[in-house]
């Protein structure tokens, strides 16, 4: 199953973007192993619209329609459901098993994520119930994305 990530927002050159490529490129070399391939990171510019619900509407259908089709869509949202590491490899390795083949995970912008594009996720899930800079998030998606790998290996980088 390939995976995408999709962030409204450019991760500025520094040290976000460097523990994010260090732990995108662990899943990129780790992932195969366990069927789970990286695809790429697919950023899209801030909508720069004056109003912060044309912004959001703007923002989610420009992810939408940079997604490859028939993508599965994970949103993710401070409202959404907060599952431990354990259960997110077992989602991964759910979807993989299912034949799935693409599989999406959707950072929103300084606004969020619009309601219709929530509606319309897979599953929409929190890092926890504080909001975290878009930065931060990418990193956090990144590390585990990674540890899901290992978890569904059997790898000890995960300790339970
Ligand atoms: C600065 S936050 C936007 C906060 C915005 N006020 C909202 O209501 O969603 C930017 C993006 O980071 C992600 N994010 C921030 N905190 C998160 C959390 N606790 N769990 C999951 N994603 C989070 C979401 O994708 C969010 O759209």
């Amino acid at each position: 199953m390939r995976v995408t990530i999709c962030a409204v927002g450019r991760l500025k050159s520094g040290p976000e973007r460097d523990l994010s490529a260090r732990y995108i490129d662990r899943f990129a070399k780790f992932g195969p192993s366990q069927g789970l391939d990286f695809n790429r990171v697919i950023e899209l510019p801030e909508s720069r619209a004056s109003n912060a619900n044309t912004r959001m509407r703007d923002e989610s259908a420009a992810i939408e329609a940079a997604l490859p089709g028939d993508s599965l869509l994970v949103v993710l949202d401070e409202r959404g459901k907060a599952p431990g590491s354990e259960q997110f490899a077992e989602m991964l390795g759910n979807w993989r098993d299912a034949g799935r083949r693409d599989l999406a995970i959707a950072i929103g912008g300084a606004d969020g994520h619009d309601e219709a594009l929530r509606s319309k996720a897979d599953a929409v899930l929190s890092f926890g119930r504080m909001t975290w800079p878009h930065q931060v998030v990418r990193i956090l998606l990144a590390e585990q994305l990674y540890r899901a790998a290992t978890i569904l290996a059997g790898h000890p980088y995960h300790r339970s």
